[in-house]
């Protein structure tokens, strides 16, 4: 019981995207009882075709009855030419709108969402859910529908045309959709068993994919296969049960339908010898009859898909209702009244540090236990940088995320010009910042449109710019398409000195007050690194810039300099502040000085 009346709610969740198309609905609706009653009419133009065509052998009662069903049948056509594309349209339309609300929903979530949940299983509510649903609202659910309403009809008429037989199939019926009943709730888990583990090979190809060439590399190729296999395998084991007692319960159905049309055939064949009955009436009840089975048949069937869509339905509804941790506007919760403060660089003073981190502790949300900023305190001036040094592991990156509020800390503040970055709006916050990544995130689209990516309106002749200052316009000259070649899934066809200075023009096109730097330590040979360096130059030019610092010039050329270890400050100065202060940075210079030297 609750059970059937959790899915009825969740399938009423999905009334919201049904709503702007109410008119449709009502045409469709209109269509679908127009066509239910064209069909249940023919069964009284079988009736006359027997009666007054067969039995009284005349002709011309013969045609007008052959007339009527033709006639009867071009309305059906009609009615059903309109439900059908109507349907259709609304499966069509509704599941696009819903595809688009999910996308912009997840688009908009914290990062740590995805840490959690695998992008295949992402994407496949997306995709696999949404043509559930597809099927479900642009066919399923109108078959139901014209079925139940057939059925009633089909009752009614029944029950005029003869009240014993009437009863056999009142008897019959219950016997039909007890089953029915039974075997759908046991369907309906099977089935949300089954979508889940199509998710799961999905997400298992999907890494695959991702991490092809370290699979190929370690010869993992049989492992791979194997692995794939057992995840093909599990799901296929859960969908040959649900196939199976899909199976089991339409073959229960006819056996028990095609039983009741023989008993109603032998009682209604007994009453027309007996002459109880004419021969029309018998044809027209067991058509009815006949109809009426058709629509358990059908509401059978599509119960089983009904229960399916349920469980994608409820996996939407849920994925559209995960509530972002960082909301995209102020959070009410920390929200200040004045306005200006939503733009905080106009504001700008020289005593009041343009970034701040105050008594800052953080951990991810995967790891309550492990503190990943400890008690942080840390301030930079406008125009100024930063260099963050540290041991792996030391939280380096971890900052750049908490300042872009892709988390937020779990005690104490990070301030804008004095303002607490929470109570700005995420995008105004975002706008100010653009950041180098060691690893560019490239789209597969062509440069122009990954270097304008920084700044969407931004036209040809300043993309060209930005792209010169990072020193990136030569080697894209020199692209088999120039500016219009694309760069392949996740950039692949570009060496990496050559991604960091694509990612550079996209910066210098962004033109942000406040650039965060991750230096790229991969070995770049020195004329690459050479050319990203001056292309950094230009980028960090009245600037205010944190770097997680790898190389030795920019941790001689920076203002500031901050050591951190295990999340804690443990020493701040400049080089050779540090050099005599702070044994962890001297330990760190001198690595560096060796590579140097080497
Ligand atoms: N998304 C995450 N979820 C859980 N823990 C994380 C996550 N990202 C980083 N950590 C952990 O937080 C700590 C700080 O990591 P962070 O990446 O900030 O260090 P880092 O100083 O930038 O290191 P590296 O120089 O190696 O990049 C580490 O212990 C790391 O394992």
């Amino acid at each position: 019981m609750t059970a059937k009346a959790n899915s009825l709610s969740v399938l009423l969740s999905l009334w919201q995207f049904m709503r702007p198309y109410s008119k449709t609905l009502l045409f469709a609706g209109l269509a679908l009882v127009f066509t239910a009653a064209i069909t249940l009419s023919i069964g009284q133009g079988v009736r006359l075709l027997i009666d007054e065509g067969f039995v009284a052998q005349s002709s011309d009662a013969l045609a007008n009855a052959v007339v009527i069903i033709i006639g009867l049948a071009f309305l059906m056509a009609l009615g059903t030419y309109t439900r059908f594309y109507l349907v259709s349209w609304l499966g069509e339309r509704v599941v696009a709108d819903l595809r688009k609300a999910v996308f912009d929903h997840i688009i908009t979530l914290h990062p740590s969402y995805f840490e959690t949940n695998r992008s295949g299983e992402i994407m496949s509510r997306l995709t696999t859910d949404t043509a559930l649903l597809k099927n479900i609202i642009g066919s399923s659910f109108s078959m139901a529908l014209r079925s139940a309403l057939t059925f009633i009809g089909a009752l009614i008429l029944l029950l005029f045309t003869n009240l014993k037989l009437s009863l056999i199939v009142l008897v019959g019926v219950p016997l039909v959709l007890l089953p029915i009943l039974l075997y759908g709730r046991r369907v309906r888990k099977l089935s949300k068993a089954s979508q889940d583990s199509i998710a799961d090979v999905g997400s298992y190809a999907g890494e695959i994919i991702q991490h092809i060439k370290t699979v190929q590399s370690y010869t993992q190729e049989p492992h791979e296969s194997r692995a794939f296999a057992r995840e093909v395998e599990n799901a296929f084991a859960v969908a040959k049960k649900r196939v199976r007692q899909r199976a089991l319960l339409i073959a229960i159905v006819i056996l028990l339908m095609f039983g009741a049309i023989s008993g109603l055939l032998w009682v209604g064949g007994n009453d027309m010898i007996a002459g109880r009955m004419s021969g029309g009436d018998l044809a027209a009840f067991v058509f009815y009859a006949i109809m009426m089975g058709s629509a358990v048949a059908t509401i059978s069937e599509v119960y089983g898909e009904l229960q399916r869509a349920t469980g994608a339905t409820e996996r939407l509804i849920d994925l559209l209702s995960v509530k972002t941790l960082i909301p995209v506007l102020a959070n009410s919760k920390y929200a200040v009244k004045d306005k200006t403060i939503n733009n905080p660089l106009t504001k700008g003073s020289s005593e009041i540090p343009l970034l701040a981190f105050n008594n800052v502790n953080f951990h991810y949300p995967s790891r309550p236990d492990t503190p990943a900023v400890c008690n942080l305190n840390l301030h930079i001036l406008e125009g100024q940088s930063l260099a963050l040094v540290g041991p792996s592991g030391a939280g380096k990156s971890t900052l750049l995320e908490l300042l872009q509020r892709f988390y937020d800390p779990s005690q104490g503040s990070i301030t804008l010009n004095g303002t607490d970055i929470r109570t700005l709006d995420t995008a105004t916050l975002r706008q100010h910042i653009a950041v180098v990544p060691q690893e560019p995130a490239l789209f597969t689209e062509n440069v122009w449109y990954n270097i304008r990516y920084g700044k969407p309106d931004a036209n040809d002749g300043q993309v060209i710019a930005a792209a010169k200052a990072a020193n990136a316009h030569e080697f894209i000259e020199q692209l088999p398409d120039g500016y219009n070649s694309h760069l392949g899934e996740q950039g692949t066809r570009l060496s990496g000195g050559q991604k960091q200075r694509l990612a550079i023009a996209r910066a210098i096109l962004k033109d942000p007050k406040i650039l965060l730097l991750d230096e790229a330590t991969s070995a770049l040979d020195a004329d690459s690194e050479h050319r990203v360096q001056q292309a950094l130059e230009v980028l960090m030019k009245n600037r205010t810039t944190i770097i997680i610092a790898h190389r030795l010039a920019t941790i001689l050329h920076a203002d500031s300099i901050a050591v951190l270890e295990a999340g804690q400050l443990v020493a701040q100065g400049n080089h050779k502040a540090l050099l005599e202060h702070s044994p962890l940075y001297k330990h760190l210079a001198d690595l560096q000085f060796q590579e140097a030297r080497i």
